[in-house]
């Protein structure tokens, strides 16, 4: 025998209560239109929960409705734009299920059956209230007789339908869990996409927080393989709240930590997540991706990525993603800053003030005007600072590993020492490349020009402090300026670093990138990247991955296949894709010397045994099914 199933209409169907949306039509203009809204949004409350008769909740709100025959158009076409986002992509269940489907609403055949007809499902299929109109077309209430008129109406509804099979029942209120409750249901599906009722999921079997969810425990054709809500997001390190808002909206499940965690603490939690994300602080190593039974991506929402094992993720066909640009203009607006203070003795001045000192000099206040600037390490930061550091008058001169262009009037050098002695501040701005440590040891302090300044805003590691100190302390360098440290707090709270205390050091805690905009940027840029590479398998700007930008598919399948790039394996791949018969409308494929990433996109019906069949290849780390 079939299953039934059972919809409500207003907050499940739709996304909104249909007589709420009546009552903007018909109170437009009004004066006490808001009093009324709020009176009727009350009472439609009330009764959704069972707090007043469902009879006693209709008569008052059409008392205050006022509402005339020819506002119902305009309503059902507001309507048809206010469909559930899962509902309208899953069109083809309606169609295809028509048979099985009821729906069954205490709200108002007038507007239901228009907006269910284009979803497949007759008149004689609903069951809902009727309006009662006057000669002159006011609705001036409604048909009494009917039993969805009145208090738990839809068990008696459900009961005289008598239908064969199990029931279910998919709605998010008190009226749609008494059928369940009542025996006249077997299965109450709390239905969450549009609202959360508290009465309806403590009493649900199953909370459903889209119709996919609903199709995927029922193991029914549906447009995604799996629903969105499944797919785990842990964000770590205090990113930006718009990340979380993004991903939540487009239905995964996300939960934030204001921290990094330790490893040990992230071996635990990382079981079962999807989607890591996380910023500098977080250690992403073997033995966490080890415990990672479900990781897909790992997102790190800042620019550096040498805390996450890169090779280990690629090995197990976790995908990684930064965001390479998006503070990248806050670090450089903080180093010229620096400098600028650092040359105006500005910290020393401002340090003497709070103390009650009035100390006017301009002894060792200079103009960066004029003034050499060395940067080391010309990448994106590099660059940039180049061109802001030109125009308040500075000469650059910049050194890096790699042959770069030179921006503006900007000079390159080809040896380091060439440019720490001829330049009145020094600002360091290489990658993370462990092979940095110590780059600013004794032997280059030593040959740093004396009274110059050392600004770094690049990794901890690539200075040794001690050395550091001891130049500031012997009066050889003029100043510091330091935003990062070799070893940096996992949370806000106390630190210690042998610099506190010396004369002409500024110290910052890590806030180079920690700026509104640039966190902003971050958490628009990183979840875009993650949405893009599960929603479709895109892979463009990955870090550790052959990037591939796929074109959109419509009525097809994806199978994303990841593999160890071994000799065959895309022999065997098709081998297995023509033994069943598959028919393919398009193939790419990216490699490096250790993964292959292989999608294919097929016609809508194919054999499902088809993909254990590909899981089984030999040398598969990863296989996916989308849409
Ligand atoms: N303080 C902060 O909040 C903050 C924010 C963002 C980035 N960062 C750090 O800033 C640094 C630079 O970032 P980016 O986006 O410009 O990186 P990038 O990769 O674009 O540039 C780094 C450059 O350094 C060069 N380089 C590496 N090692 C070198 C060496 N030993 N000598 C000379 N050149 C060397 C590379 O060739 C490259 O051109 C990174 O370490 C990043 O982690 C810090
Ligand atoms: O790598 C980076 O972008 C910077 O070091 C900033 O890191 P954060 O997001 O941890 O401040």
């Amino acid at each position: 025998m079939k299953t039934q199933y059972v919809f409500d209409f207003d907050s499940t169907i739709t996304r909104v209560e249909a007589l709420d949306l009546l009552a903007e039509i018909s109170l437009a203009g009004r004066s006490d239109k808001e009093e009324r809204i709020r009176k009727i949004s009350s009472i439609t409350d009330l009764g959704i929960d069972g707090d007043i008769s469902f009879t006693e909740s209709l008569q008052r709100r059409v008392v205050l409705l006022e509402a005339r025959q020819d506002h119902l158009p305009v309503l059902i076409e507001q309507l048809r734009g206010r469909v559930s986002k899962s509902i309208e992509e899953n069109k083809e269940f309606f169609e295809n299920f028509r048979d099985q489907i009821y729906i069954i609403s205490c709200g108002f055949k007038e507007f239901i059956d228009p907006i269910m007809e284009a979803y497949s499902i007759p008149s004689d299929r609903i069951y809902a209230n009727t309006f009662a109109f006057s000669e002159e077309g006011e609705i001036v209430g409604f048909d009494q007789d009917n039993y969805l008129a009145s208090h738990n109406g839809k068990i008696e509804c459900l009961r005289q339908l008598q239908l064969q099979g199990e029931v279910q029942v998919i709605g998010d209120g008190y009226s749609d869990y008494v059928m369940r409750e009542a025996g006249v249901a077997q299965k109450f599906f709390a239905y969450t996409e549009n609202v959360s009722r508290q009465k309806a999921t403590a009493n649900a079997d199953h909370i459903a927080p889209n119709l996919d969810e609903f199709l995927f425990v029922n193991d029914l054709p549906r447009n995604l393989s799996y629903p969105k809500n499944r797919i785990k997001i842990l964000l770590l390190e205090n990113i930006h709240s718009d990340a979380f808002e993004r991903l939540s909206v487009e239905g995964f499940s996300v939960e934030t930590v204001s921290h990094s965690l330790p490893e040990a603490e992230l071996i635990e939690k990382i079981k079962g997540v999807h989607v890591l994300g996380i910023r500098s602080k977080t250690q992403v190593t073997q033995n966490v991706l080890q415990a990672a039974d479900r990781l897909l991506a790992v997102g790190a929402f800042c620019i550096g990525t040498k805390q996450i094992d890169l090779e280990a993720c690629k090995e197990r066909g976790v995908i990684v993603f930064n965001a390479p640009y998006s503070n990248t203009r806050s670090v450089v607006e903080l180093a010229l800053g620096h400098i600028i203070m650092l040359m105006r003795s500005i910290f020393t001045r401002s340090t003497e003030m709070h103390e009650g000192h009035w100390q006017k000099t301009a002894v060792n206040a200079r103009e960066v005007r004029g003034k050499v600037l060395g940067i080391v390490g010309y990448g994106n930061i590099g660059k940039q600072l180049s061109v802001l550091a030109e125009a308040v008058g500075m000469k650059v001169v910049f050194y890096d590993l790699e042959d770069k262009l030179a921006l503006g009037n900007a000079q390159k050098v080809f040896d380091i020492k060439d440019l720490l002695a001829q330049s009145d501040a020094v600002s360091l701005h290489v990658d993370d490349h462990p092979e940095n440590k110590n780059l600013i040891g004794e032997k280059e302090l030593a040959l740093m020009k004396p009274g110059s300044f050392l600004i770094n805003l690049s990794r901890g590691f690539v200075v040794d402090l001690p050395a550091l100190k001891k130049s500031l302390e012997s009066g050889h360098l003029g100043g510091a300026a330091l935003d990062v440290y070799p070893s940096e707090p996992r949370s806000n709270g106390a630190f210690v670093t042998e610099l506190a205390g010396v004369p002409h050091v500024i110290l910052t805690p890590h806030i180079g990138g920690s700026t509104e905009e640039a966190q902003r940027d971050i958490a628009d840029f990183v979840p875009g990247k993650i949405m893009d590479y599960i929603n479709s398998g895109n892979t463009v700007d990955a870090v550790n991955f052959p990037n591939i930008r796929l074109p959109k598919q419509q009525n097809a399948h994806r199978f994303l296949h990841i593999h160890q790039n071994v000799p065959g394996i895309m022999a065997e791949i098709n081998q297995v894709l023509a033994k069943y018969e598959m028919n393919i409308s398009g193939q790419y494929l990216s490699t490096d010397n250790k993964v292959g990433y292989v999608i294919t996109d097929l016609d809508k019906e194919y054999n499902k045994d088809v993909i254990q069949a590909l899981r089984e290849i030999e040398h598969t780390i990863k296989f996916r099914v989308l849409y």
